[in-house]
């Protein structure tokens, strides 16, 4: 294995003094469950209920950031060699999510830093990835600063939305791979939020989130 010289260095402007300036805590707001489960339309809502009342945010959201940071093998041949492309482009094989999910996790935390409340929107659906995300927050941090939100959606009802489609194409055989069809979702155990994203409005979703980070501190009441 190659030897990589790399050396931590302590920044002149501390996360302290970044949250100072910000009047409120940076922490990492987690959303994950299946496609279609509400993640994207709830965090939208608070994030921009937060933006509002005058919090810095930032919502990283699974669509999104697979243009930009995490492109498939597909998007990067388009500007790098097949190789550069396959070796760095991502799907949705158990090793791709984990690999989304870790670079996302890494993103998060010096969101984090940077003192903002960080709002992410991932399936993220095995367990020992947003275990992980966990641990490297509270260790770069505090306890405190990962905040899970499992959007309780029922399969079936995830399935009527099914917004773009994917639903239908995993159910025909035209898709492999998908989450709660045949690859599987692992549902949080001790989530810090559990929302009801089958049976409430978005709305009131949201505010049950907001809620939660005014109870924690994070914002102001
Ligand atoms: N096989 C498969 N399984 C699940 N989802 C799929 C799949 N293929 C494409 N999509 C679309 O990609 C979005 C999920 O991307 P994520 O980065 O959140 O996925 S993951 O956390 O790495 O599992 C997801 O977005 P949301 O519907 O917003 O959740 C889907 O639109
Ligand atoms: N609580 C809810 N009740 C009814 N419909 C919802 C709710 N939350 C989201 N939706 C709808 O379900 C669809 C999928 O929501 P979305 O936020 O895109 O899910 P995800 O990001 O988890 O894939 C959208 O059409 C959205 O308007």
């Amino acid at each position: 294995m190659e030897k990589v010289e790399v050396t931590w260095h302590d920044h002149a402007v501390t996360r302290a003094d970044r949250e100072h300036l910000n009047g409120h805590r940076g922490c990492v707001v987690w959303f994950t469950g299946l496609s279609g489960c509400g993640k994207s339309t709830i965090a939208n809502l608070v994030d921009r209920q937060l933006h509002e009342q005058g919090a810095h945010t930032f919502l990283l959201d699974g669509d999104n950031v697979r243009h930009g940071l995490n492109p498939s093998t597909a998007m990067l041949a388009t500007s790098h060699d097949a190789d550069f492309a396959t070796r760095f482009g991502l799907g949705f094989g158990p090793a791709d999510r984990e690999e989304n999910i870790r670079r996302i996790g890494a993103v998060a935390d010096l969101f984090c830093q940077a003192g903002l409340i960080t709002l992410a929107a991932f399936v993220s659906p095995y367990r020992k990835d947003r275990d992980l995300v966990r641990q490297r927050l509270e260790s770069s941090g505090a306890v405190g600063d990962f905040i899970e939100v499992f959007v309780d959606t029922p399969l079936d009802v995830c399935e009527s939305r099914d917004p773009k489609g994917l639903y239908k194409k995993a159910r025909a055989g035209e898709l492999k791979g998908m989450t709660g069809i045949d690859d599987p979702y692992e549902a949080p155990l001790n989530a810090e939020i559990t929302l009801a994203g089958g049976s409430a409005a978005a709305e009131e979703l949201a505010a049950l989130v907001i809620a939660q980070l005014k109870k924690r501190g994070i914002v102001g009441s």
